[in-house]
């Protein structure tokens, strides 16, 4: 195996139009510059220095990938072999021209080593950038001191502090890159090399150069920091990126340098690269899904998807329409009313125009919708995509029809964030077709998307779907079937919390704080005005949890075997239903209005209901604000883990990071909690619920009473636990 690897990695030389040294980076899949990549490189630069043949250099990088950067994964072991910096100054100092031929990617390490050259040459469809903010890190082999020398501050300090990638082209007008190619980059960049052979290399050497500045530089940097602290959610990356960059305005291109390495050495052993990192690999890893049959990403082939349809053009409907034709797959709107079509049409043709507009699509994307009252023309179709209201009597009677009019081998999806898919699967002929599809609003642009199998649900079903989530730039799921599946089951705990501290003795302002303060972009009480109150009062009116008199044996403060809190409840009776209407857990300045301020009937009626509910109100502080809303929504992933509803800690993260905005910095709630230390969520965990024995969710799992019992393992560990503890149950 390390043979083989060996065999494949490598800096490979040859020489093209006689005096042309080309190397190319080979390290499959994306040429990253590990270890063996640098040593080889090391090697082959110098064999192409001395040879007195060779006049000038390319470097280029194998399948037409330049670089995807320093390999990640050698981060977290000792740093060995050649380092980078002195390679790419190696290359920087060269006599003869080197010339990059960037094909594909240039990022991080990549585009470092790409600005060490004396000329950069691109193929139109490439991209470049400095992704290391998104691990946690900042470019550093010279990228953060060399890239301000090149191109503007503002421009340099954007793509540093950002990660954004850009095109080619873009590149070009940045001045980041000189040429831009639709034809073989490798090729122009060859023909380049042999017109510069003897030209003079000084001023293309950037680290002589020294930072072009804006006239008032120091108002500009702080402006910067202002900016970068606001929009950070508590990221420090960033603001190393921010100081980096601001040394090489004030410093000298080593001293530079120097304050580069500090600031990585910084970085790197921080919790937030390590979670940022994880979660990188996380994310790949939801694309090598299994299922506990055995079924898995490997062994089983998706369906082709020539057309599909949608059933529903409601809010969800409409995005899940214009998510798929985004992604080039036409779409029959079916709706069962002509003013709902018409509605949905409207809205859908405006979406499309402004993505049309947006992503510079063709016009044939306005054309691949078709909206149609008749079922018939389900016929016609591969996939169907029911997005109705969340009432399963309804998607029942839906997925009944569907039963007899799609083709046989149609899959059939319903898009729900709570209902079984097995129930609804059990109406069809053909249960094993059926897969749970849950989209997040708006569904053209939120990235999660959880699939869920049902016990009935094939393999070839989940991969389609796993497959459509690629085509739609989803990041796709696979869960299990169970209520509110992964990301409502472990919300519902958070929410619940927020609800119990306030009437404890919080206000939404305070939690809200809290958990803006951890990262969250909005509080929960600020998500629950902006969704609007009445879509959980809806939920729990399906489950017959409103109002005391339908819940036999229960009280208003007690429901379904534990505490419950009503307040939304009672917010909902009296119309407060949020943003739209102006006044919910917060006070809008109209209904639609979108500043929250204090509400001061909520604070009054939160002492009222404390009194009449005889409830003590006590000092809530900031450490149990944080342990009472996350603990008890990681307990549940903890649940979830046991039960194989996930298959594995880092689909939940994924979930809840791409989903509902969990800070990507802390990793996401099961990396988190290894981070804190499960131990301690143990502890706080029983100490909460020895003081709130009617708060039954707070009773740990008892799979993280076994990973504290194995000395709390590394997540990555965790699978090995799990399956043994299923084993035994
Ligand atoms: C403690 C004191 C120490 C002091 C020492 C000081 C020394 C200082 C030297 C530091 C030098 C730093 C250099 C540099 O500044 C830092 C970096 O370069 S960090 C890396 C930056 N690059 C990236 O972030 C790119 C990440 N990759 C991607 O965005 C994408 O993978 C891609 C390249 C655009 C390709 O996308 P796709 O085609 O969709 O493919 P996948 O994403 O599925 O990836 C395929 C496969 O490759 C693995 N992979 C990709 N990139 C990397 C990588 N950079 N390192 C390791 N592995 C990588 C990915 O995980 C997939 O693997 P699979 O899932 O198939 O197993």
């Amino acid at each position: 195996m390390t043979q083989t690897l060996a065999a494949a990695t490598m800096a490979a030389y040859r020489r093209a139009a006689g005096c042309i040294a080309v190397i190319t980076l080979t390290n499959p899949p994306v040429n990253t510059l590990s270890y063996l990549l640098r040593e080889s490189f090391y090697e082959t630069f110098r064999r192409a220095n001395a040879d007195a043949e060779v006049k000038a250099i390319v470097i280029c990088g194998a399948d037409g990938k330049f670089c995807g950067g320093a390999d990640i994964k050698e981060f977290a072991g000792k740093f060995s072999g050649p380092s980078l910096v002195a390679l790419i100054d190696d290359v920087e100092q060269s006599k003869k021209p080197v010339v990059a031929a960037i094909e594909g990617m240039a990022l991080g390490g990549g585009l470092e080593l790409a600005l060490g050259c004396h000329y950069r040459i691109a193929h139109t469809k490439a991209q470049v950038g400095f992704p290391e903010v998104t691990l946690g890190l900042l470019p550093a082999a010279g990228g953060s001191q060399r890239l301000p020398r090149l191109i503007t501050l503002t421009s340099a300090l954007e793509l540093i502090t950002t990660g954004r990638r850009i095109s080619a082209p873009e590149a070009l007008k940045l001045g980041i890159v000189d040429k831009v190619t639709d034809k073989n980059a490798l090729d122009m960049a060859i023909d380049f090399a042999r017109d510069i052979i003897g030209k003079p290399l000084e001023s293309r050497r950037l680290s002589l150069r020294t930072t072009p500045c804006p006239p008032d530089v120091e108002s500009f940097l702080d402006e910067a920091l202002a900016s970068i602290r606001k929009h950070s959610r508590g990221a420090i990356a960033p603001l190393a990126c921010l100081q980096a960059v601001r040394a090489s305005v004030y410093s000298t291109f080593d001293e530079g340098l120097k304050k580069e390495q500090e600031l990585f050495k910084m970085l790197l052993t921080s919790g937030q690269a390590r979670a940022l990192q994880y979660s990188f690999f996380a994310q790949r890893a939801t694309k090598k899904w299994s299922m506990p049959s055995g079924a898995t990403w490997k062994n089983t082939s998706a369906r082709p998807l020539r057309k599909a349809a949608v059933i529903g053009l409601g809010t969800m409907g409409r995005g899940i329409t214009v998510a798929l034709i985004k992604a080039g797959i036409p779409v029959i709107a079916v709706e069962m009313g002509l003013k709902q079509l018409e509605a949905g049409k409207t809205v859908i043709m405006s979406m499309l125009e402004k993505e049309f507009k947006k992503k510079q699509l063709t016009k044939a994307y306005r054309e691949m919708a078709a909206f149609t009252l008749d079922l018939a023309k389900l016929q016609e179709v591969d996939l169907v995509v029911e997005a109705v209201f969340e009432n399963m009597s309804l998607k029942k009677q839906i997925f009944q029809q569907l039963s007899s009019l799609c083709s046989a081998d149609a899959i059939l999806c319903t898009n729900t964030s709570t209902l079984d898919i097995d129930e609804i699967a059990s109406v069809t002929t053909t249960p094993h077709l059926v897969v749970g599809m849950h989209f997040f609003a708006p569904a053209h642009v939120m990235k999660l998307l959880e699939v869920i199998y049902g016990p009935r649900t094939s393999p070839t079903a989940v991969a389609t779907a796993m497959q459509l989530a690629q085509q739609m730039e989803k990041v796709g799921v696979v869960v299990g079937n169970c209520n509110g599946f992964v990301g409502n089951r472990m919300f519902k705990l958070y929410a619940e919390q927020a609800y119990f501290l306030l009437e404890e003795g919080a206000i939404p302002e305070q939690v809200d704080q809290v958990l803006e303060d951890f990262g969250f972009p909005m509080g929960i009480f600020k998500v629950s005005d902006l969704s609007g109150l009445d879509i959980e009062w809806k939920i729990r009116q399906e489950q017959g949890l409103t109002g005391p008199k339908q819940i036999p044996g229960g009280s208003f403060r007690h429901r379904a075997g534990g505490r419950y809190s009503p307040l939304l409840d009672i917010l909902c009776e009296r119309g407060y239903l949020g943003q739209k209407t102006g006044q919910g857990w917060y006070l809008y300045e109209k209904p639609g209005g979108r500043v929250p301020t204090f509400n001061l009937w909520l604070h009054k009626f939160l002492e009222e209901y404390r009194e009449l509910h005889g409830i003590q109100k006590h000092y809530v502080g900031q450490d149990e604000i944080l342990e009472r809303c996350l603990y008890p929504l990681i307990n549940m992933g903890f649940h979830i883990l046991e039960e194989r509803i996930a298959a594995s800690p880092e689909d939940i993260d994924i979930i809840y990071v791409f989903g509902y905005s969990w800070p990507r910095h802390w990793g996401g709630p099961m990396f988190y909690a290894s981070m804190v230390g499960l131990p301690r969520v143990l502890d706080k965990l029983n100490y909460y619920h020895e003081i709130h024995p009617d708060i039954p969710t707070l009773e740990p799992s008892s799979l993280l009473k076994k990973l504290v019992a194995n000395g709390s393992p590394p997540i990555g560990t965790w699978g090995a636990f799990i399956k043994e503890h299923n084993s035994k149950l």
